[in-house]
């Protein structure tokens, strides 16, 4: 028996600096104490987002230099088309700059004020997309997702007696869609199990009420279904997207994250007149029908990305290095949640640092903790992220308040893996040492952790 390693080989770097505790201190002062702020030379290992900051394979450089920039009926938007209906079966394709734009050109067609999409726990701009709007997202995911030391194989899993409460409570014309997030971000990059899917799709087809997928991490969520899923540990991970697809009627999608590209997202549909009526949209914000805001070549890229992403050797070499993590955490006695997901480790802080208050963002406090012990940056996926009520302005405090560690796809070795663990035991260690956070100064309107500012409590 030998031991695992990656079924790749690096043939470029990049360096990463480290710096004093006494520069990250006096950093983090002008950066209000946002970790958005830090410049990218600030920061030793960032953890920030799998967003776009994985690492493109060789064949994917290749595709970029190949890459077709007609302005209509690019070679590269056919590849793309093509791989795409390969691998969701979806028909109609719309390429978008990044997800939320996708978002924002669906939702143009879909989302109508004091409309209700239901779903499990909507992502950030999707929620805020919703929200804008004037319509209201709501969070069916089962209970299990919020209890970090339940064991549930799919905690993105959708609760089908909440979510039939919003299907008998509402007129269907008031419920554009039901919208599965897969792996579900919110609740810690949980899969979403293949049963589920289709029990959703069979009661929204009872309610005459269309599924559509946010498919961020659809790759990372079809690897969970045929680790976990009865019944799928023979199925090619090709196989198990196109039947997870099957129980959609369309798909936004951040190419960022399983596209493994650095820029991209995209809409597809099987609806001719939604593909129609989402194409006026996407010429007013993205762009002409066949690029939507990619250039040829980063669709080039994106299409080969797809096809890389959706293979069992890849998926597996980057879960099992997030697990790998994880794993060294729960051996620390680190408060994670569990299991660990696909593209991050999520950590529970109201466990980690119970002598901060909620009001002053022990999430945040965590996260500026582990920068200024090892550089680290991470992100707030609590109450900073939840942001306050529309209506009553109050902040709205999450059943989780995570620091969430999103692990770059093919990007960090397990040494720095190792030294990510190291840090954040010994932030751990010195945790009852910390009993203040933080306070704003100033906040905008609508997704205020970008840019929100803040002050030592
Ligand atoms: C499930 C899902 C997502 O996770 C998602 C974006 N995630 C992001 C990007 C992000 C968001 C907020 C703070 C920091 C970084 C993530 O760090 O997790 C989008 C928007 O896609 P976009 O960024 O390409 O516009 C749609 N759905």
């Amino acid at each position: 028996k030998l031991p695992y390693a990656e079924p790749f080989r690096i043939k470029m770097v990049e360096e990463i600096r480290q710096s004093t505790r006494e520069e990250r201190e006096q950093w983090l002062k002008e950066a209000n104490y946002n970790l958005f702020n830090l410049k990218s030379s600030q920061v030793f290992i960032d953890l920030l987002t799998d967003s776009g900051t994985g690492a493109m394979s060789d064949r994917q450089w290749g595709a970029l230099m190949t890459g077709d920039e007609s302005y209509a009926g690019s070679r590269s938007f056919e590849q793309l088309q093509n791989t795409v209906e390969k691998i969701t079966g979806f028909k109609y394709l719309l390429p978008t700059h990044q997800g939320r734009a996708a978002e924002n050109v669906l939702f143009s067609v879909l989302v109508k004020e004091g409309n209700v999409v239901p779903g499990n726990s909507h992502f950030d701009t999707t929620k805020g997309h919703i929200e804008f709007r004037k319509a209201h997202a709501v969070d069916c995911t089962i209970d299990e997702a919020f209890d970090i030391n339940d064991l549930h194989p799919f905690k993105g899993n959708i609760n089908l007696e909440k979510l039939e409460e919003i299907y008998k409570s509402h007129p269907k014309e008031n419920i554009p869609f039901c919208l599965i997030t897969i792996t579900c971000n919110s609740s810690g990059g949980q899969p979403v199990s293949l049963e589920n899917m289709k029990a959703v799709r069979e009661l929204s087809n009872r309610y005459g009420i269309p599924v559509f997928f946010d498919s961020a991490r659809f790759a990372e969520n079809a690897y969970f279904i045929k680790k976990r899923e009865k019944g799928q540990e023979n199925r090619s991970i090709k196989e198990i997207c196109k039947e997870i697809f099957s129980y959609g009627d369309g798909m936004t999608m951040s190419s960022k994250k399983d596209g493994l590209v650095n820029i991209g997202g995209f809409i597809a549909l099987n609806s001719e007149e939604t593909f129609r009526k989402a194409s006026n949209f996407t010429i007013i914000y993205e762009g002409f029908i066949t690029y939507g805001g990619m250039a040829g070549r980063d669709m080039a890229a994106l299409a080969v990305g797809l096809d890389e992403a959706t293979e069992f050797a890849y998926l597996e070499s980057r879960i099992s290095q997030v697990e790998y993590l994880g794993n060294k955490l729960i051996e620390y006695g680190i408060p994670v949640q569990k299991p660990i997901g696909g593209h991050a480790v999520f950590i529970d802080s109201l466990n980690f640092l119970p002598n901060v208050s909620r009001a002053e963002y022990p999430a945040q406090t965590l996260g500026l903790e582990i920068y200024k012990e090892a550089g680290i940056r991470t992100v707030e996926i609590g109450t900073l992220l939840a942001d306050r009520d529309p209506e009553t302005r109050e902040n709205r405090y999450p059943k989780l308040e995570l620091v969430r560690l999103a692990i770059p796809r093919r990007t960090y070795t397990n040494n720095h893996m190792d030294y990510i663990a190291a840090g954040i035991k010994n932030v751990y260690e010195r945790r009852d040492e910390i009993s203040k956070g933080y306070k704003i100064t100033w906040e905008p309107d609508l997704l205020r952790h970008f840019t929100v500012q803040l002050e030592e409590a």
